[in-house]
């Protein structure tokens, strides 16, 4: 079970202690999306991703996550269909996972945590030229959430594993080239659930359409392990502090709907 607030809130880094919800807030994420309360749309298209590993260019400890970021000056890497009537393009990807395997997850599913959660996180080129214009407006983003289950070795991410010491300091930064993240969706991407919510770190901004995949992907206990190494603290600070828990607790659905894209 996931530890009560309490618990966790102290085991939390300071930042997931902070705003549990933005003032006013009425589309905040994370959720916990109670399956037999989510609705058929069976308008909900396949997903559409184009992704092209060349395009890969650094990964990063931002001091939340890691990030592995792409050259989004280009229409190379996109996601089409499934909720979005627009062509969004790929910045960045990270994940959110916890101390011990059984909690993690940003997102729950009928209360379910899973250790972690990758976030492909997508800006609408159509109506937007950057990010940082995007992220304020309500169709702003869309994100797909992946859900990680401890299991076989994942191949593809071992590459990504590998590079982990190098970046174990927050604003550490390496080079990282062809990677492939759609190696990293489940083989099953026409299943999942959709809403209107809210990037899960500050600034919160209630611009995300999220993408939550049904099907989960297995990493090994190893891989995730490499995780934990990480530090939210930089080389200088006295107290290092391990990478874990960064996950905000789930927000109230505030009467959205959550749609499925099968039944
Ligand atoms: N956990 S989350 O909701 O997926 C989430 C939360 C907070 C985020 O801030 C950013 N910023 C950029 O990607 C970015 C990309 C390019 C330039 C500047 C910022 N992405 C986020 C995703
Ligand atoms: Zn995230």
């Amino acid at each position: 079970r996931r530890c009560n607030l309490t618990a966790c809130s102290s085991k939390m880094h300071p930042m997931w202690q902070g705003p549990l919800a933005v003032p006013g807030g009425d589309r905040q994420s994370p959720i916990d999306i109670v399956v037999r309360k989510s609705v058929l749309d069976t308008e909900l298209k396949p997903l559409k991703t184009t992704y092209d590993p060349k395009t890969c260019q650094q990964i990063w400890n931002n001091g939340y996550s890691f990030l592995v970021e792409y050259d989004d000056t280009t229409d190379k890497n996109t996601l089409k269909g499934g909720p979005l009537q627009d062509t969004f393009r790929l910045c960045q990807f990270h994940f959110h996972w916890g101390e011990t395997n059984d909690w993690g997850s940003e997102h729950t599913v009928d209360r379910r945590l899973f250790p972690a959660e990758l976030h492909l996180v997508h800006w609408n080129a159509d109506r937007y030229s950057l990010f940082e214009e995007a992220v304020m407006e309500d169709n702003g983003l869309a994100v797909i959430g992946v859900f990680l289950k401890v299991g076989k070795r994942h191949e593809g991410l071992q590459k990504l594993v590998d590079a982990l010491p190098t970046i174990r300091h927050k604003d550490s930064v390496v080079e990282f080239t062809c990677f492939d993240p759609g190696c990293l969706l489940p083989a099953n991407t026409d299943d999942y659930w959709t809403y209107h919510g809210s990037l899960t770190t500050p600034p919160l901004t209630e611009s995300v359409t999220w993408i939550v995949m049904k099907q989960h992907i297995e990493v090994s206990h190893d891989q995730l392990a490499v995780f934990r190494s990480l530090l939210f603290t930089s080389a200088e600070e006295e107290v290092q502090k391990s990478m874990v828990n960064n996950f905000r607790v789930q927000q109230p659905l505030r009467g959205r709907t959550v749609r499925s894209s099968f039944t």
